[in-house]
């Protein structure tokens, strides 16, 4: 059974691998698989810490982009977001300032074994390199409970000189409603949205101002598209870490959306060393253009996995593709 269900996806396929810059949701080095179907290039590279069941969703999202292509774009640019890892407050500046443009920057906090005064700094050097109309945002990860939430934002709120919005500062929709009823920073779900049963929770108990949806742990872009509806909040579109071509999904998403007040945080093929495509989904002037880029056989050979990482990525996309089957 396993077999023939790998047998019926995209037969053109490539893995890659390659170094991050810093270090990032605790991983140095990013890989994936790409699938080439009819209709282009799709990327499927969960992270390795999640199962085959709960995979599935990014496959959907890798055989869209291969077989069915996109809907029609309704703008041809999307502002973005720089995202500063959690790094030092020298290093924060200089991803802010060699960003593309970005007006708007994601800092990324509650790193484990850093400091308030670590993350305070951080986000007063990107306020620094900013400048006063700039946004800033920041992403906790889910890592904080309700009482270190409402602190630690007054604080970050304070060092950043306002915050644009949070990012999932705890767990549980739950946890997110009893923050945002108590801080003025507007609240963003991101993992309540991606990893839950029900993403419609957040609206149901109030828990947040602003959803984030990310196109291959949601199962595609139209499948990101019906969910947007049914959430009936702002949208800010993010990566997933991908290479260009996983990019290009979420790029198609926030031009397909009909409203896009935010910039999106899909301006992370910054923190790869190297890219799948010659021409990366990088920003200019603060905006990525609309356009999906192509892998060729020499950006494909620079990126190639190892041995090893293949063979893991083809006994995974074995397991994804049974799951699939089991699901349809
Ligand atoms: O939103 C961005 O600016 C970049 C994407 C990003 O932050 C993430 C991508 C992938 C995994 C996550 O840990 C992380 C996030 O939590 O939003
Ligand atoms: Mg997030």
């Amino acid at each position: 059974m396993p077999a023939s269900a790998v047998d019926r996806l995209p037969a053109v396929r490539a893995t890659y691998s390659v170094p991050l810059r810093t270090r990032f949701r605790g991983i140095t080095v990013r890989d994936g698989l790409l699938l080439r179907g009819d209709a282009g290039w799709g990327e499927v590279s969960p992270f390795w810490d999640y199962d085959a069941a709960e995979s599935v969703a990014w496959l959907r999202a890798g055989l869209e982009a291969a077989e069915q292509g996109w809907p029609d774009p309704v703008r041809s640019a999307i502002p973005v977001n720089v995202t500063v890892p959690a790094v030092g407050p020298e290093e924060a500046h200089r991803i802010v300032r060699e960003s593309g443009g970005c007006t708007t920057a994601k800092v990324k906090v509650a790193e484990p074994g850093q400091s308030v005064a670590q993350e305070e700094a951080r986000l007063e050097a990107v306020r620094d390199a900013l400048g006063p109309e700039g946004r800033i945002r920041v992403d906790a990860n889910a890592a904080w409970d309700v009482a270190t939430a409402v602190d630690r934002l007054a604080l970050l709120d304070r060092a950043a000189g306002g915050l644009e919005y949070a990012e999932q500062p705890c767990a549980t929709v739950d946890d997110l409603a009893r923050v945002r009823r108590r801080t003025h920073v507007p609240i963003a779900a991101d993992e309540s949205i991606r990893r839950a049963a029900d993403p419609l929770a957040v609206r149901r108990a109030e828990a947040a101002d602003v959803v984030v949806l990310k196109v291959q742990p949601l199962g595609g872009v139209r499948a990101c598209l019906r969910l947007a509806e049914e959430v009936g909040l702002p949208v800010v579109v993010s990566s997933a870490l991908e290479s260009s071509v996983g990019i290009a999904a979420g790029v198609a998403l926030a031009a397909a959306l009909p409203e896009l007040p935010y910039a999106c945080g899909l301006a992370t093929v910054h923190l790869f060393e190297r890219d799948t495509v010659p021409d990366p989904l990088l920003p200019e002037g603060g905006v990525i253009p609309v356009r999906r880029p192509e892998p060729t056989s020499e950006s494909l050979a620079a990126t190639r996995a190892d041995d090893d990482v293949a063979a893991r990525w083809s006994d995974r996309l074995a397991a994804m593709a049974a799951h699939l089957e089991v699901a349809r």
